[in-house]
Formats: C-alpha cells, structure tokens, sequence
C-alpha cells in the first residue's frame, strides 16, 4: 500500500515520493481491472506535503474551483502573493487557464502557500462546493498554523447565498400571529404535520417522514417535471411548511445541494399591470436582493442560469392567482432569460420548464387547484396534524400545566373539536383564543356543545376586540366575561373591517391599498387591532401600503358579517355568494359548492381561480344567521331583521338542497340505487351543520332517496363527519355510505358513531383509521347487526384491530364482504380472522391483500375454508406464504364447493406446491379463477397445472404471469388458453 511506503521514507524527496506514486499507480492499474491484490488509493494529506497532492490532482482542481477572484483575493491579503503575482494570472485569457497559473505559482512559492490554498477551498465552502467531496477524500484536517491566517469570502455566488441565507433566516424565524409582539419563533411552535405523497392518478403513496423528502425522489412520477406540488385545505399549513424549508435551507439544515433559494407568493405574480415586462434577472433579484456591488460580471444570474438544479423556488398560493392570465397548457410562448416578458408568463415558463429547466420549485395550492401531470414531478397533500401531532402542539403551545390539562380535558371530550384542530390555522386559533380569554377572564372556558367554525371565528374576534378595547396594561384583573358588551364596544371598527372584507369578497380582491382602507372608515386605530396585516412585500412593486387581512378565512368570517350586520343591504343580498357558486357552475342548479363541472370556456377562465373564500363566506354566514349565535347577533342587528334574513336562508337552503339532491348522478345496481355525489356536497354538509337547523337537516336526510351514498374522494376530513352525522341522525331508513379515500381518521369515526345504527354499508378504505376506531365499530356494528359491507382497506389497522373485526364477523350475521387489505395484521390477527370466518354463514368476499399473515395465519385460513358455506372469493396475495402455507390451503380447498376466486398473488410459492395445486384442479371442486402472479413457480410446476386443467371444467383461468418461466417456455404452455401469462 501506498500509505506504508510512504511512512517508511522518513523525509522524501520529490524523486522518491514520485518513484512511490509511479510504483504504486503501476502496482493499481491491474488491480483496477480486476486482478485482486491491493487497492489503490490516491495520496490523502499528511501522506505527502500539499504539492504533491495538488499536482496529483491539478485537472480536478482546475476543472472545479470555479472562483478565480476569492482565491487571488484571500492569496493577496495573506501576503502570499504580491500584486504582481495578480497581475500575472489576470492576463491569461479564461478561468481555468487563470486557475492552472495560480497553480503554477504556489507550487513554486512552497508548501505553505500550497496548504493555504487547500484551507482556501476548506474554509470558503460554498464558493468551492464542488471540492468538498474533494477535500473529503484528501481527508483534510487544516493544520494548526493555517487556522491562525485570515481567510475572507469574496466570491459573489457564495457572498450572495450566504446573504440570502441570513435574509431567509431572518424573515422566517416568526409564525404570524394577530399582533406583532405575540409572535411566536418557528422552532418553538413548529409541529410536523401529515405529508401524504399521491401518485398522478391521486393514489396514495404513503406519507413523508420530514421535509427534506420534498426535494428527494420518493414519489416522483414524472421524472420530466420539474415541480413539487403541494396541495392542502386552507390553513392546512403549506405557507408554513414552506417557511420551515427556507429556515432549514437559511440554517444549512435542509438537505439539498441548493446554492439559491427564492420564494415566491403567487399573489405578486397578479399585482402587475398588463402591460407590465420584466425580465428573470430582475424578477429574481428584484423580489429577494441584488447581489452586492462586488458581482460586476454577473457571476451570480449567470450561476442561476448555468446550474439551474442549484436553485430552490417557492411558489406559495398557486389557487391566489385570478384565472386570465396563466394556463399552462397554452402557455406557448417560450421567454429566454435575458427577455423581458410579463411576469405571469415568466411564471408559467419557469413552472413548465421551459425557463431554468431543472431548477427545483415547490408549489403550493388549495386542495381542488388544477395542474397539468406534465409538469409536475411529485405531489404531496397535507393532511394536519395526526393525533400525535396535535399532541405536541398542545404540549408546545401551552407552557403552563393548567392550562395544557384544561385544553387535553377538552380535547379528550371532544372528538369534533379534535377534527377542528387538525386543521392547524383552526387549532391555532381555538388555541390562542383559549389563552387569551383564559388569561383575561377568570370564567371563560370553551364551549360543552359540539363547538362550529363560526364559533371559532367569534371567539376569535373576541379575541381581537377584547385586546383593543381595553389594552393589557390597563386591565383590571380578571374580570367577566360578557361576549356581546366587547362586540358592542367595537362594533364601529368591526363594522369598518367586516365592510372591507364584503367589499374584496365582491371583487375577489384580497389586498387592499391605503385608499381604499380609508374609504372604510379604518383609522390607524382600529388597524392596531390586528385584523389586517400590511404587506410589505408589494411594495417592491412599486406600489403604496398595502394590507391583507391575518387569514383569508378571516376575511370570509367578516364579510358574512357584513352581509348579516347591514341593515342599508336589500335582504337579498345575503345569498349573493351563493347564488355567485351557482352561476360559476353553469346549468348546475347546486347552492354553496365549488365549480365542479363547468363549461370549457368558464373552465379556461377559471382553471385556477379557487372559490374556496366565498363557500367560507357561504359557512359562516350560515352559521352566524344560527339560531345558536343569536344570544350574541340580537345585540348587534335588529331582531327583526336577523329574523327576515334567517329565515330567507333557511327557505333557500330548502329548495336548493332538494334540486341539489334531486340533480346527483344516481345508477340503479343490483342492490338498489346508489347516488356519487361531488366535493361540494360536503360544502353542503358544512353548511347545513352551521346552520344548526334540525328542519334543514331533516330534509336534506329525507332528499336522500338512494340507499347508497358514495362519498369517496370529497375530500373530506374528520370535522365533516360530525356535519354527515348531524344530517344522518334524521335519517329513519337504513343507508350504504362510502367514504374511501378522504381524511377522516380516528376522530372522524367517532364522530359518526350514532350514525353507524343505520349504515348497512361502511366503506372507510384509505383514511388512516387505527386499532381504537375499529374498537368504536365493533361496539356499534354489533349491536346494530345491519351492517353488509365492511371496507377498511389501506388504514393502520393491526392485530388488536384484526380482532375487533373479527368480533364484527362474528356479530354482525348479515356481514357479506370485508376489506382489510394494506393493514399491518400478522399472523396472530390472521388467526383471529380466519376462526370467525370459519364460523361464518354470510361471509362472501374477505380481502387480505398486503398484510404479513404468513404460513401460520395461511393454516388459519386452510382450516376456515375447510366446508365453508358461503365464502366465494379469498385475496390472501402479498402476505408472505410459501409453498408450506400453499399447500395446506390447497388440501383444505379438496374439501370447499363454494369458493370461485382464490387470489395468491405475490407470495412465495415454489413448484412444492404445484403438485398440491395440480390435485386441487383436478378435484373440479367449482373454483373458478386462480390467481398466482408473481410466484417462484417454473415450468416444471406449470406442466402440472395444465395437465390438471385437463380434468377440470370449472376454471375459467390459473393467471401465471411473472413467475419464473422464460419467454420460450411460455410458448410451450400457448395451446391451453386458461393458463394466462398476459
Ligand atoms: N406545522 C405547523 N405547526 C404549527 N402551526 C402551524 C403549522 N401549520 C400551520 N400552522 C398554523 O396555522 C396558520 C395557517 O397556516 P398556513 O398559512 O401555512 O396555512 P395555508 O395552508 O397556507 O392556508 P391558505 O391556503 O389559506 O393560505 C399558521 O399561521 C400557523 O399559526
């Protein structure tokens, strides 16, 4: 070995050490090519002295230590070059002749000044990135003299990404909050929230560990695209999980080789004129910084433009962004990144790839915001917090013991008020209400009943009106709370507010100049509140002060307000949002719902216009004209008038819901009729639930006609379920509902318990429900005994869960098809489910697809199929059986008529089993199809199975495809026709 040699020379001369090196490159060149014997290693530092180890390596270093000028100026400041020196590397022509000259003359100016230029390249990381995997190898350790000289950083590419490092860190160390000096630092309230990866056809992919998986390869579908695509409800958190990106790359934590990172709201891409031009270079600069002075040759947009992998953008709130200018599927016009083009269409070029291809940018949206597949690389939606997560919220947010029991006391009560607060802006707030007024008023304590999101938003404003109307300092301790006197107090600037809001609902503007915040009535006064927020990062645009209020959902809360407390408006005029969705769903007569199915032309317009805020506005108005809330509303608008406006709600909800319900897609199937409904429904639901009314409730069960509801894919979560179930308890006859693939987990399900006495079909496939929630059916399943369908595919559901469904089973005598494929059920569940359907009469269909049952849960099965009655179709694939398991479920089927589709797809059986296999076919008991793809089966074992078939009448198929048969002994099996490879 080299490293021996080398230690036996005790002080080389440059003849020996070269005869070393050429001995040992000699020695490696066969054992490069395989000869076996030592390995070669190149010199590591402290081997030899630093020269030798930069001429080893001259054309590495010349090839990637790029910053010329950092290297002649820390060389210059040392004293290790003189002026001349500088002189002399300028006048050669290009970077990398410049570099071999500074090579040349340290060699020759001795070792120092070569150790220099290595702890050059050690200490100014990010100007020479390239070198550090470099400097690993060498395993370079500065020596104790280097670490007493100065090194400086005046490469403009590491100068800016260390500016915009500190910028970053700086503005993001903050989560907002409604006044300034409450605001609390991201590390110390910051909770991971769920991060669920969906394929392109909206699948489930699992979910994210953390935040640097956003920019690895987990997930990617579309290797060509070039956008990570976050999509989430409003207030999931995507603008703080974006934050918590820039403060993890601010912070160096992030792990990402990113050089740049530039973040973006898409809302500025709308605040320019028409006509407006601009090119990329300013677009970038202009919004984040120049680069220092000391960049004349533009080093740094050239850097961005060379390597563009090295660069991060954020795009948050793609849904802000107004319909007109952006569709990305015409987006045809392609901008160089020299041009000057609207801002819009530098947006859409670099989103599509055609500006800074390969550059990495995390968009974010509203759940609902469309996006071409081909453009994007990987899509994530955010689910809030999990139960988990909200647990360390609280933990995080509440500081004091007494009040972090008082809220877990709540919590524990509530599973409602759990589904609120997975929404983290709705937990935030109950969150900080509840610390406010708890610290304010010495009886507050949050509702018993099963608490709105318009009780939410009152408390909120509360919140905000409380602190204004009598500043801290001035309080006197403690004193009592009375809602309505603090809303009369502050109802002039209420009022002010809630009429901005109308007024930008009406426009659908959100941001709003000093002019027209005037024209309101706001005094700097009443801006104190905290209501609005300014901007300022429009002003970069060259326009005045700006404002937005804390949360869009705030600015809906104010707007339904202002549509309940104005007393000038024609009655009207409250269902103006509604009738606003309506029209946006041409020909669809369907009230408070999103633009689901619109005509071409609408669809172009508004592609990616989210009307999100007017549906909240639709809620909370609903909510606010509730017979709950009028305790609080009747001190604020004439009773008289809160009395018309409720009950013109009330009549449009009525007829609207019936139309709605009359106008869904139904189909007739063989066990009655069944009605799809779409995301808006839901909205529906959220709306009935505000309003509180039994009577409208009642109806819209009673509209119900079909007895099958398909819910899935609404995007619903846990907090809906307590509006279905609001609707569901005036339901007399019974009703199939399916759920699958929505979020409602383990607080949504308990939520639904009342509901459970009249589902015959529960379908809750791919909704992260756990062991407690299977707990809650079993207790109600049983004792309803109604229940036909029981779907929990895709959950996390284990052993302890496997034997509340077998208790299910074993109760619920009318049980026919069971779904429990993608759990984490062992053998021990297994066994578990296979006794209780062994004992089964009505049990039809049982899917175990992707659990772990192996061979013992296999014998389990065996012993269930053994004579069973009723079961038709078995899926026990992907759950590691081997041939042992494979076997005994073979001899066992000798002795059952009634199966017809046996799945074993993707186990481990060997040909061992096919002779089993081959007596089963034989003995024609009545199965049908036979599923045994992707096995270790060869042809050996398939010739049994097809001279079995011989014998057998009843199988229609033995599908064999991905076992290990060649392509030429597939052609062996093409005369018999039931043996499937395809
Ligand atoms: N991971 C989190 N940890 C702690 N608090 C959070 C988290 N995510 C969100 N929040 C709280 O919720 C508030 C709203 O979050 P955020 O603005 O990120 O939501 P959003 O999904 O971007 O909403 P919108 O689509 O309406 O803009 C934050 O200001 C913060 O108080």
């Amino acid at each position: 070995m080299l490293l021996i040699e080398l230690n036996q020379l005790d002080t080389p001369t440059d003849e020996e050490l070269d005869a070393v090196l050429c001995i040992n490159l000699s020695r490696s060149i066969p054992n490069m090519i395989g000869n076996g014997g030592e390995e070669f290693l190149p010199p590591t530092f402290g081997q030899v002295p630093p020269s030798r180890i930069i001429n080893w390596h001259r054309e590495l270093l010349v090839s990637r230590a790029k910053s010329v000028q950092c290297m002649l100026d820390n060389l210059l400041q040392s004293d290790f070059f003189c002026a001349e020196d500088v002189e002399i590397v300028r006048r050669t022509p290009t970077k990398s002749d410049q570099m071999r000259k500074i090579l040349e003359l340290i060699q020759c100016k001795g070792e120092d000044v070569c150790e220099y230029f290595i702890y050059v390249l050690y200490k100014v990381h990010d100007a020479y990135m390239d070198l550090q995997p470099w400097l690993e190898d060498i395993q370079y350790q500065p020596s104790e003299p280097m670490l007493m000289i100065n090194v400086v950083n005046s490469d403009p590419i590491s100068r800016y990404c260390d500016t915009l490092r500190h910028e970053l860190g700086r503005d993001t160390q903050f989560i907002m909050s409604y006044a300034q000096q409450e605001e609390a630092r991201l590390e110390d309230l910051y909770t991971p929230t769920q991060m669920e990866l969906i394929n392109d056809r909206g699948e489930s992919l699992g979910f994210l560990q953390n935040q640097d998986q956003l920019l690895d390869e987990s997930g990617v579908f579309n290797p060509q695209g070039d956008v990570v695509y976050i999509t989430g409800d409003a207030g999931m958190g995507k603008s703080l999980l974006l934050q918590k990106l820039q403060n993890l790359w601010s912070k160096g934590e992030l792990r990402t080789d990113a050089v740049f990172f530039f973040r973006f709201r898409c809302r500025m891409f709308t605040a320019f004129q028409e006509t407006a031009e601009l090119s990329l270079r300013d677009l970038l600069f202009k919004h984040s910084r120049y680069p220092d002075d000391d960049d004349p040759d533009d080093e740094v947009f050239e850097y961005v433009v060379r390597h563009p992998e090295r660069t991060v953008f954020t795009f948050d709130g793609y849904d802000e962004i107004e319909g007109g200018g952006v569709d990305l599927l015409s987006a045809e016009q392609v901008v160089s990144p020299e041009d000057k083009a609207h801002p819009l269409l530098l947006l859409n070029n670099l989103l599509c790839g055609k500006l800074l291809r390969g550059s990495q940018k995390v968009l974010t949206a509203r759940t609902g915001t469309e996006l071409p597949n081909r453009v994007v690389r990987k899509k994530v939606s955010l689910r809030g917090f999990s139960p988990a997560n909200l647990q360390s919220y609280v933990a995080l947010h509440f500081t004091t013991p007494e009040h972090r029991q008082l809220v877990s006391v709540h919590l524990d009560a509530s599973p409602h008020l759990c589904g609120l607060c997975s929404t983290p802006l709705f937990c935030w707030i109950v969150f900080k209400s509840f610390k406010h007024l708890r610290a304010v008023h010495s009886d507050f304590a949050l509702p018993e009943k099963c608490i709105t999101l318009t009780d939410v938003f009152v408390l909120f404003t509360e919140v905000f009106l409380s602190r204004w109307a009598l500043p801290a300092r001035r309080l006197p301790k403690k004193r009592a709370r009375c809602t309505s006197e603090t809303f009369k107090s502050g109802l002039g600037s209420l009022g002010a507010h809630a009429t901005l809001a109308l007024q930008g609902m009406e426009k659908g503007r959100f941001i709003f100049n000093q002019e027209e915040v005037s024209a309101c009535d706001l005094t700097e006064e009443d801006l104190l509140l905290g209501f609005l927020r300014p901007v300022h990062r429009y002003d970069a645009c060259g326009g005045e002060a700006t404002y937005e209020f804390l949360h869009m959902t705030l600015q809906s809360f104010l707007a339904a307000l202002a549509l309940v407390l104005d007393n000038s408006l024609d009655v009207a005029s409250i269902l103006q949002f509604f009738t606003e969705c309506k029209r946006k769903r041409e020909g669809l007569n369907l009230p408070c719902a999103s633009c689901v199915t619109k005509s071409s032309k609408l669809r172009e317009r508004d592609v990616f216009k989210s009307n999100e805020h007017l549906q909240f506005t639709n809620l909370f108005l609903c909510g606010l004209l509730a017979k709950d809330q009028s305790s609080l509303m009747e001190h604020l608008v004439p009773p008289v008038l809160l009395k018309k406006k409720r009950a013109l709600l009330k009549a449009y909800l009525s007829t609207s819901i019936k139309s709605h319900l009359r106008g869904l897609p139904t189909y007739k199937s063989g066990e009655g009729t069944r009605v799809h409904v779409l995301p808006n429904f839901v909205w529906m639901l959220r709306c009935i639930f505000e309003t509180g009314s039994n009577d409208v409730a009642r109806l819209t069960a009673k509209g119900i006609t079909a007895n099958f509801i398909k819910l899935g894919y609404c995007n619903m979560y846990s907090g809906d379920c307590t509006a279905l179930n609001f609707v569901l308890q005036h339901r007399q006859k019974q009703l199939g509902v399916d759920m699958d693939n929505n979020n409602i987990n383990d607080y949504g399900v308990l939520q639904l318990r009342p509901s459970f006495s009249k589902m015959t079909v529960v379908r809750l496939c791919v909704n992260q429900i756990s062991d407690s929630s299977v707990k809650v059916l079993a207790e109600e399943l049983v004792k309803h005994k109604i229940v036909k369908v029981l779907g929990l595919y895709s959950n996390h559901i284990t052993d302890t869960g496997a034997k509340y469904v077998a208790q299910i089973i074993e109760g619920c005598p009318r049980l026919r098809v069971l779904k429990l494929g993608k759990n984490k059920i062992t053998s021990v569940g297994g066994m578990c489910l296979a006794n209780a359907i062994k004992m089964s009469t009505s049990i039809f269909d049982v899917g175990m697809w992707g659990n772990t049952v192996g061979d013992e849960g296999a014998k389990g099965f065996a012993e269930a199929l053994r004579n069973h009655p009723s079961l038709n179709s078995l899926s026990l694939s992907v759950n590691g059986i081997t041939s042992e398991g494979g076997k005994i479920l073979a001899e066992a089927l000798l002795e059952n008529t009634i199966l017809r589709i046996f799945w074993l797809v993707e186990n481990k059986l060997t040909d061992e089993v096919a002779p089993h296999l081959a007596k089963l076919v034989k003995a024609n008991t009545g199965l049908s199809h036979l599923w045994l793809i992707s096995n270790q089966l060869t042809a050996i074992g398939l010739r049994l199975l097809q001279e079995a078939l011989a014998h057998n009448t009843a199988l229609k198929e033995i599908c064999v495809k991905g076992n290990n048969v060649s392509e030429e002994e597939e052609k062996l099996f093409e005369a018999n026709k039931r043996l499937r490879f395809h």
